[in-house]
């Protein structure tokens, strides 16, 4: 073989093989978002960095965080940060679900989703409300199980675009919708929805009973709604440094301005006007643990870290996304460390009926 023919050969392995590291390698559910497309949502590639900072100085002054007008800024900013990072890593479904023994991650995150339709008793044709959507696998999941019309909201502009390419895509579109707004002041009608959930979403705001008040306004009486809420257990004690650097560790990588204890929780719904139909933290066993695929995924989040440093070296990704990578990757271990001590449940299941007056 000449020289010419043995570079030509060598550069043919060496590119396929970068090529297949960088979009081919992942699971099934990654498929869709390559390293390639990793973007700051709606900020410009050069103000990721920057923003990045931003988000940080949001802790640094904690009551910051508390006042309630500040945090959906502060929220939208993270989601702008994460979203690409999470489709790629993680998929569509921007929550956690038991592992169950013989399934997928994907078949799981579905089944933890039909769980919470099924408990909404919703027929054909209802409007439901989905608070706090992401860029809508659940409701994806959600419309195609039970033939409701979905209407999606959150306040991130980016994940309206994703949400409603990604319904398009499925051909969901005649039943799923999504609009940009805030779920503490919504844009629906009083009494207009047979349904509302949500999963893994009113943990960003500030105050519980705002939100829980609105959902409770748009829904028509009689109706039900179904939420997966991140809480503390009874577990968690204030007075152990390890625990508070854990909760403390969740909060600042998930955009959280407080994490409330599971108790809070039907007491807030019952304030607002609700129900309680019915609570159940979803990860208690027999549920196998939600947190075994973070534990999984570690090697593939080395991979991505070099991955990711590399695309920014040679700026393909802008700026900024190695820093927000290396907080999800040290949030992994703090939420792992959440489920391993079980001081921390992200599916603690509320269920709650509007009254008919
Ligand atoms: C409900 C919320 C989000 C929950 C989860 C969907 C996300 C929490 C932590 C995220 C991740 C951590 C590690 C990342 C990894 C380093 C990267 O290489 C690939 C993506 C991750 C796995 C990423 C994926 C999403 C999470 C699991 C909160 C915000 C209320
Ligand atoms: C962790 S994601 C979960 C998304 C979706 N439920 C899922 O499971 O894929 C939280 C979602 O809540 C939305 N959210 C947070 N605060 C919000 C607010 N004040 N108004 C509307 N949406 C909000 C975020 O934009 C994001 O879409």
């Amino acid at each position: 073989m000449d020289s010419v023919t043995l570079l030509c050969t060598i550069s043919l392995i060496v590119g396929g093989g970068l090529y297949y590291f960088i979009c081919g390698y992942g699971s099934a559910e990654r498929k869709g978002k390559s390293a390639m497309d990793l973007s700051g949502g709606s900020i410009s590639r050069e103000k990721v960095e920057d923003n990045y900072n931003q988000y940080w100085s949001f802790f640094k002054k904690p009551k910051e965080i508390e006042k309630k007008e500040d945090v959906p800024a502060f929220v939208d900013t993270f989601y702008n940060l994460v979203t690409d990072i999470y489709e790629w890593g993680w998929g569509q479904s921007f929550h956690f679900s038991p592992s169950i023994p013989g399934k997928s991650d994907k078949e799981a995150t579905r089944i933890h989703e039909e769980v919470a339709v099924d408990l909404l008793n919703v027929k054909p044709g209802d409007k439901i409300l989905d608070a706090g959507c992401g860029v809508g696998g659940p409701m994806r999941a959600i419309a195609a199980h039970s033939k409701a019309n979905v209407v999606g909201i959150t306040i991130n502009e980016y994940q309206v675009d994703r949400a409603k390419a990604h319904n398009k895509k499925a051909g969901l579109d005649s039943l799923c919708d999504v609009v940009c707004g805030n779920f503490l002041e919504m844009p629906f009608e009083d009494n207009s929805f047979d349904g509302a959930y949500s999963i893994e979403a009113t943990c960003h705001a500030p105050k519980l009973e705002e939100v829980y008040a609105e959902i409770y306004r748009v829904m028509k009486p009689g109706s039900l709604y179904v939420s997966y809420e991140w809480v503390t257990t009874n577990k968690y004690n204030g007075e152990n440094s390890e625990h508070r650097d854990i909760i403390i560790g969740i909060e600042r990588g998930n955009a959280l301005p407080g994490l409330r204890h599971y108790d809070q929780i039907p007491e807030i719904a019952k304030k607002v006007g609700f129900e309680v139909v019915q609570i159940k933290d979803l990860a208690i066993p027999p549920a196998k643990p939600w947190w075994d695929r973070l534990k999984m995924g570690r090697i593939a989040y080395w991979r991505n870290h070099v991955l990711v440093t590399v695309l920014t070296w040679l700026g393909i990704a802008p700026k900024g996304v190695v820093d927000v990578h290396e907080m999800l990757f040290v949030t992994a271990d703090f939420l792992s460390r959440g489920g391993d001590t079980g001081i921390f449940s992200p599916m603690y299941m509320i269920l709650c009926r509007k009254p008919i007056k």
